[in-house]
């Protein structure tokens, strides 16, 4: 359930004055989301989702994400469009926390995601690319190789208690990663957390991307690999090598990949499996028992590195 904070009537009412959006008709929280609070407004104007951002998102960097969803609604690329008061001001405090009004996406997201879904997700990760492309703002990607290393040196206790032997074999993963890692690959603006539930879909065809809140500059094909990790792994854990191929051509119908980033994937997915292992499975131990939202599973991440380990041949003939 991601309602951190309650808003009252009144606040909202206070709120609202200062936008042109009508009158409300309905307001009420979103319970998918991990991260901020959101809620569904619906105006006599329209539909819109209000976020308060709370925790991992610094508020010093809000500008860079809702710059990039009004840059990329602005190349026709279909992103909610946060909506500027009267005084053309997007970012706003509301119970002392920065907060946003964006458009409303129609579309569902997938919970699991076909092969056809994972073709269409490719293509929209490569519209995601090219409308990117020039935006000024740059955020690197703190989340990225250079940081998993020492965020792993405060988690090896962590590993240890997940599954016994862990921590050594995370530490080799991350010897191979930083010896093996691709540099100079082409980068630019990238989602870096394009999961299924970030994705809607209307009809079957890619309609919206949702949750930029880790974008920042990197390889375009390691948001790719990110996506093969998310999108591609079945329930018990095999990895599903013709989703894999349907995302891959999905992405080149807009934007072929080089002989040097398809070369990479193995090793990027490799980490892309990292990242996300290490932040659930910090999530996992920080979050309180009783917390409202359930952190995020560390173990189905390990078993997609026990899967990367063994070497996987992505792309043969992709
Ligand atoms: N622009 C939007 N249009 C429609 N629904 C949205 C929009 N933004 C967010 N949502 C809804 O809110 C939920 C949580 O949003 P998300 O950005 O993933 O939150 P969090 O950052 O907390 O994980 C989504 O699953 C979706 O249902
Ligand atoms: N996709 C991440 C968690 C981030 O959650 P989101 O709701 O902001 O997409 C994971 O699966 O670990």
């Amino acid at each position: 359930m991601a309602v951190y904070t309650d808003i009252s009537d009144e606040e909202l009412d206070a709120l609202l004055a200062d936008y042109d959006v009508g009158e409300a008709l309905a307001f009420k929280g979103i319970a998918e989301g991990v991260e901020n609070s959101n809620f569904l407004l619906e105006t006599t104007k329209g539909r819109f989702i209000l976020t308060l951002y709370e925790r991992r998102v610094k508020a010093d960097e809000l500008p860079y994400f809702l710059n990039l969803m009004t840059w990329l609604a602005d190349r026709g690329f279909p992103s909610a469009r946060p909506v500027a008061d009267r005084e053309g001001r997007v970012l706003k405090t509301v119970r002392e926390k920065p907060a946003a009004m964006v458009e409303f996406l129609t579309g569902l997201s997938v919970r699991r995601p076909t092969v056809a879904h994972c073709r269409e997700a490719g293509g929209g990760l490569a519209r995601f690319h090219l409308a990117g492309d020039g935006y000024p703002g740059r955020r690197a990607n703190d989340l990225g190789q250079p940081s998993w290393a020492p965020m792993f040196d405060r988690l090896g206790a962590a590993a240890e208690d997940l599954k016994p032997g862990l921590a050594a074999t995370i530490a080799g993963d991350l010897a191979m990663l930083a010896k093996a890692w691709p540099g100079g690959l082409p980068s630019g603006t990238i989602h870096a957390d394009l999961f299924p539930d970030n994705v809607f879909f209307r009809e079957g065809r890619f309609a919206a991307a949702i949750d930029f809140y880790f974008a920042c500059d990197d390889a375009y094909a390691y948001d790719l690999a990110v996506m093969l990790n998310a999108w591609c792994f079945e329930a018990d854990g095999s990895f599903n090598l013709t989703a894999a191929r349907a995302l891959l051509a999905g992405y080149q119908e807009h934007r072929p990949l080089s002989a040097a980033e398809r070369e990479a994937l193995p090793v990027l997915a490799h980490g892309a499996a990292m990242r996300f292992f290490l932040t659930r499975l910090n999530d996992w131990f920080s979050t309180p028992t009783g917390a409202l939202v359930r952190p995020k599973d560390p173990l189905e991440y390990e078993r997609k590195l026990a899967v990367h380990r063994a070497g996987l041949d992505l792309l043969a003939d992709a």
